[in-house]
């Protein structure tokens, strides 16, 4: 079998928060493949936002490289990190941050604002949504509501939605599943799967919950793929 092409690869990246002397995380190697399921699990406080700060660029690595795509996000400026951002990742945030007067189209709709190549991805993006939200269970009559208005669990669907739409190469969830329970989450890996591998879209997820690892390709350990600091890096 021909080797996978890699969506992400870390190479002795280091960062630590800005005044945080405390915290430092070092990340020796990282290697994810396209297409697949990864769950990164660590204890609370692990660092585990904080990686996931360092691959979707909002922040960025002191020194080493981070690659995304081929692309070291790390040598470029912050707008560019934006941009790239927008284009080649999709994101689920813990409290899926929707726009909550926003209709669920249009919470779906909005990254494709801000990235032109995800957006000629899409041929007919309101049919899209509406796909997305029908494979993802989602009641069509959802459409037109206002995110808000949702249930928890709906809301979750919105936000994968909303990271599936385009293909980008890359979702980034951070412990989208804490607030369900274990056969509501269950559902909804197996819903977001089944898109993200018929995009060819690769998902990494960060939870401390070792009860999700069946469901993933592979399943790495914070503690394995990353040491702390106490001194600034
Ligand atoms: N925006 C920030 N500014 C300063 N320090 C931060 C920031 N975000 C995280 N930290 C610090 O970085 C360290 C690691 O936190 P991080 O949130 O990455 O861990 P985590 O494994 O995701 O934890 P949890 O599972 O509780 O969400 C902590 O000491 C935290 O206080």
């Amino acid at each position: 079998m021909a080797d996978p092409t890699p969506i992400l690869n870390l190479q002795k990246a280091r960062y630590h928060w800005p005044g945080r002397e405390a915290f430092g995380l070092i990340v020796p190697e990282l290697h994810l493949n396209a297409g697949e399921t990864t769950l990164l699990l660590g204890a609370s406080g692990s660092g585990k936002s904080t990686l996931l700060s360092l691959i979707c660029g909002t922040v960025s690595a002191q020194s080493g490289t981070v690659s995304v795509a081929g692309t070291d996000i790390s040598a470029l400026s912050e707008g560019q990190r934006d941009r790239f951002r927008a284009e080649h990742i999709g994101l689920i945030f813990q409290q899926f941050n929707l726009l909550p007067y926003a209709s669920v189209r249009d919470n779906i709709l909005l990254p494709l604002q801000f990235a032109p190549r995800r957006r000629a991805r899409v041929n007919a993006p309101h049919d899209e949504a509406k796909r997305l939200c029908l494979e993802l269970d989602l009641p069509k009559e959802v459409m037109l509501k206002r995110a808000g208005t949702l249930s928890v669990g709906q809301q979750q669907r919105v936000a994968a939605a909303r990271a599936l739409i385009g293909a980008p190469p890359l979702i980034l969830a951070d412990e989208p599943t804490s607030a369900l329970d274990a056969a509501t989450q269950a559902t909804f890996l197996r819903l977001l799967f089944a898109q993200s591998k018929r995009n060819g879209t690769a998902i990494l997820m960060v939870s401390h919950d070792a009860r999700l690892a069946k469901q993933f390709d592979h399943v790495i350990e914070m503690s394995d793929i990353a040491s702390t600091l106490a001194e600034p890096v």
